[in-house]
């Protein structure tokens, strides 16, 4: 087969030997803000990140370092001030039904019950479905996070956790091919958190792994768990990305068993180091 000069640059070997098309494509994105009170905050400086289809890659750094921007450059809310952003070969205009994203915030509509959160988005993004098929994947997806007797509710009655997983839900439920996970899992019990990495991971493998993830975890265990790669970013301003760790664990995983292999222990000394060498005794001024 012959490929034409693009397709050619976002064909790339894996691991494995199959060849799988770039998802998601950064190229030499900055970010900066203006804001009144502090002029111009550039938040990204030359951002270049590719992510393979079926790839699942997670951001880790500091608070306030530019995870959530970068995010929201993928998902198409955040223009970039130089550089571009290609979803599925697409350049990144703005959002799309291509991209779903789990904010911290959860960003449900509050005038409306749990179920019609879900069936909103739904039967927005999924316009050739029955409305009884619309109806059942609001119910499997409400059913997965375990708030289906808690359908009824309006978002202002549910608690923080119940709130991020209707959230979660709901890009569930519209299967994009990309889904973009801003801290999906930080505000839930160690519990829920990890029945919810199942889930995540068992969506994955339904879809045979093509879906693409991106997520923002401050979690160590969690972003191993979870993620073929580690994008571990600098503090800002005008961060970057200061290493990738990829992650050599076999998949499917055991959450109890990986702990003990080598590969877990120096991959999380890795991303502790890597997290932690502004911390040191010797460099307090
Ligand atoms: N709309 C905006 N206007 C001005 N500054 C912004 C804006 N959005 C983000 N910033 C700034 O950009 C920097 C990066 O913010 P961002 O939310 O991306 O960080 P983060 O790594 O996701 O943080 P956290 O882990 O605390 O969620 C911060 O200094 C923030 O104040």
């Amino acid at each position: 087969m012959i490929l034409t000069e693009t397709e050619e640059t976002v064909v790339k070997e894996t691991q494995t030997g199959v060849s799988k098309p770039d998802a998601i494509k950064i190229k030499n994105v900055t970010v900066s803000f203006k804001s009144k009170s502090n002029g111009l905050y550039t938040a990204l400086h030359n951002i270049n990140l590719d992510v393979k289809k079926g790839e699942i890659v997670t951001l880790i750094g500091h608070s306030g370092c530019g995870k959530s921007t970068l995010m929201n450059t993928i998902s198409g809310m955040v223009a970039p001030t130089s550089g571009e952003v290609y979803a599925n070969g697409n350049l990144v205009k703005g959002p799309g039904p291509d991209r779903g994203i789990v904010f911290q915030n959860y960003s449900l509509l509050p005038w409306l019950s749990v179920f019609q959160n879900i069936y909103v988005a739904v039967d927005s993004a999924l316009k050739d479905l029955s409305a009884t098929e619309k109806r059942e994947l609001v119910e499997k997806n409400l059913q997965m996070v375990h708030l289906w007797e808690h359908r009824h509710k309006l978002p202002g009655h549910l608690s923080g956790g119940m709130k991020q997983r209707v959230a979660i839900a709901r890009a569930f439920a519209i299967n994009p091919s990309i889904l973009l996970l801003d801290e999906p899992f930080g505000a839930l019990d160690a519990l829920t958190k990890g029945s919810m990495h199942i889930e995540l991971l068992k969506l994955w493998n339904l879809d045979n792994r093509n879906k693409t993830i991106v997520m923002v975890t401050h979690d160590i265990e969690e972003a191993i768990f979870l993620s073929d790669r580690v994008v571990v970013m600098n503090n800002g301003p005008a961060a970057t990305i200061k290493e990738i760790v990829d992650v050599p664990l076999v998949r499917p995983r055991n959450k109890k068993s990986i702990v003990h292999e080598a590969g877990y222990m120096d991959t999380h000394d890795r991303l502790l180091g890597l997290l932690t060498d502004k911390f040191d005794i010797n460099d307090i001024d």
